[in-house]
């Protein structure tokens, strides 16, 4: 658990973590390439390591020992068929990504599977995607969960309809995987893309390594909205450097701004393809003068928050960070377009209005968001987190600002995409222990 006191200050010039989306993809592109890729300053992260594994089990060779640089052995284009099932942790990125990318070894099947929580996570719109294409996968249960079993099989036809309202991974996963197939294709969206950004960011890893998708072209296809991939494409090594992660600074620009602070947070790149740089415009809409340099952020707080109402179809993963900083705001800040966001390690709507309501928050929970009225002040309390990373973080936050002592249980869950969080807020002055 976490033990977590009212903190007056916090002060420090630090780093934001590396990018685990970015990390994710540049290590699986780079295990799919035809030679040698340095992935300098990667995410050291046991999502990101579930990425290392899977594409190790697919046959590439990776070493990781220097945790500032990866060395990676792509496997030339060639996926093996994995010896064993393939343990993905807790990772949703890398089950999507992997499931697809399966289907091109030359024999066999590969069964992806992970923790509890993944596999209640949704997979049947990728399996139906993948279906569409020629290729055998299904969930062992019939139920649309991992374990996922994937046939290998050479893609057929050449247009996949998928909706993209759900997670934008599927359609990642697809664009990763195409690249492969012997004839150009097409991805089309049955329903509009949330979470955009983050097919952004693949666009922009792929291309990096060689691999070229396009938006299709609205003038000759008006009606249809997605994704153009020529065949026959080859993944080609690059040596890739690691961008600070917006989503994880979250929880540091969130402190910054309610507390007394002088903070600068470097790695942070003003024209990031990050849908979660968002929080800069939203802290700064909540009233917040916080100085944006092109590589960092610097914060000297506290600033009065005014509560805003926020549209988060596109950065799903900042709501439980949004939702502690309304508490502080005056007036009503409103999440809304958030369904997705019940979709994650855990249904993250829910459990923000039920913790942080213990704490003394006035949060009601909404089908697609939540609508949190600024208290102003909350009260010390204990706090399940339901092995959620993201909700361990903003939590740490609220517990920050509260009177007495706030108790976060499953603190362990940090180290899915942030594994030195409780050092680096005890390195800023936060008045946190460990137990
Ligand atoms: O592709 C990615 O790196 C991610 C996409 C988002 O998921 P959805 O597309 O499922 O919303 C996000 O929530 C997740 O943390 C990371
Ligand atoms: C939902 C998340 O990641 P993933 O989908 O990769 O499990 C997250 O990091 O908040």
């Amino acid at each position: 658990m976490i033990i977590v006191k009212k903190t007056n200050e916090i002060k420090g010039n630090i780093y934001a973590p590396p990018s685990k989306s970015y990390t994710h993809r540049a290590v699986i592109c780079a295990s799919l390439s035809d030679g040698i890729s340095e992935i300098k300053n990667p995410l050291n992260s046991a999502d990101c390591l579930s990425s290392v594994h899977g594409a190790r089990m697919l046959g590439a060779h990776i070493d990781t020992d220097d945790k500032n640089k990866w060395i990676v052995e792509g496997n030339n284009n060639s996926p093996k068929t994995p010896e064993n099932i393939i343990d993905i942790g807790n990772s949703g990125t890398t089950l999507r990504i992997l499931t697809g990318i399966s289907s091109q070894i030359k024999k066999g099947y590969a069964i992806l599977t992970g923790d509890e929580s993944i596999r209640k996570r949704p997979m049947q719109p990728l399996l139906d995607a993948l279906k569409q294409l020629g290729i055998e996968a299904f969930s062992s249960k019939m139920d649309g969960t991992a374990p996922i079993i994937v046939k290998s099989g050479e893609i057929k036809n050449n247009t996949v309809r998928i909706r993209g309202d759900m997670s934008s991974q599927f359609i990642t996963s697809l664009m990763m995987t195409l690249p492969f197939a012997k004839e150009d294709s097409k991805i089309i969206l049955t329903t509009p893309l949330k979470s955009a950004p983050y097919l952004d960011i693949t666009l922009d890893v792929l291309s990096k390594f060689g691999i070229t998708v396009k938006p299709l072209d609205n003038e000759k296809d008006k009606a249809e909205k997605g994704f153009f991939i020529e065949g026959s494409q080859k993944y080609k090594s690059c040596n890739y450097t690691v961008e600070g992660d917006y989503s994880s600074a979250s929880y540091l620009i969130a402190a910054g701004v309610l507390l007394n602070s002088e903070l600068t947070i470097n790695n942070l790149f003003k024209d990031s393809k990050q849908g979660d740089k968002e929080i800069i415009n939203i802290v700064k809409n909540m009233g917040a003068h916080i100085k944006v340099k092109d590589d960092k952020v610097i914060i000297n707080g506290p600033h009065n928050l005014k509560g805003v109402k926020v549209d988060v179809k596109n950065i799903p993963d900042l709501v439980p960070t949004i939702a502690v900083l309304g508490c502080f705001a005056e007036g009503k800040t409103t999440i809304y377009n958030g369904e997705h966001v019940r979709l994650k390690e855990c249904d993250r709507l829910s459990a923000c209005a039920k913790e942080l309501s213990k704490m003394g928050a006035k949060i009601t929970e909404k089908p697609d968001g939540l609508v949190i009225e600024g208290v102003g002040k909350l009260k010390g309390a204990e706090l399940e987190t339901y092995h959620d990373h993201r909700l361990v973080m903003a939590f740490t936050i609220a517990g920050m600002m509260a009177e007495g002592e706030t108790i976060i249980r499953g603190e362990d869950a940090v180290k899915i995409s942030f594994p030195n969080f409780v050092d680096v807020m005890k390195s800023i002055g936060a008045n946190i222990t460990c137990k």
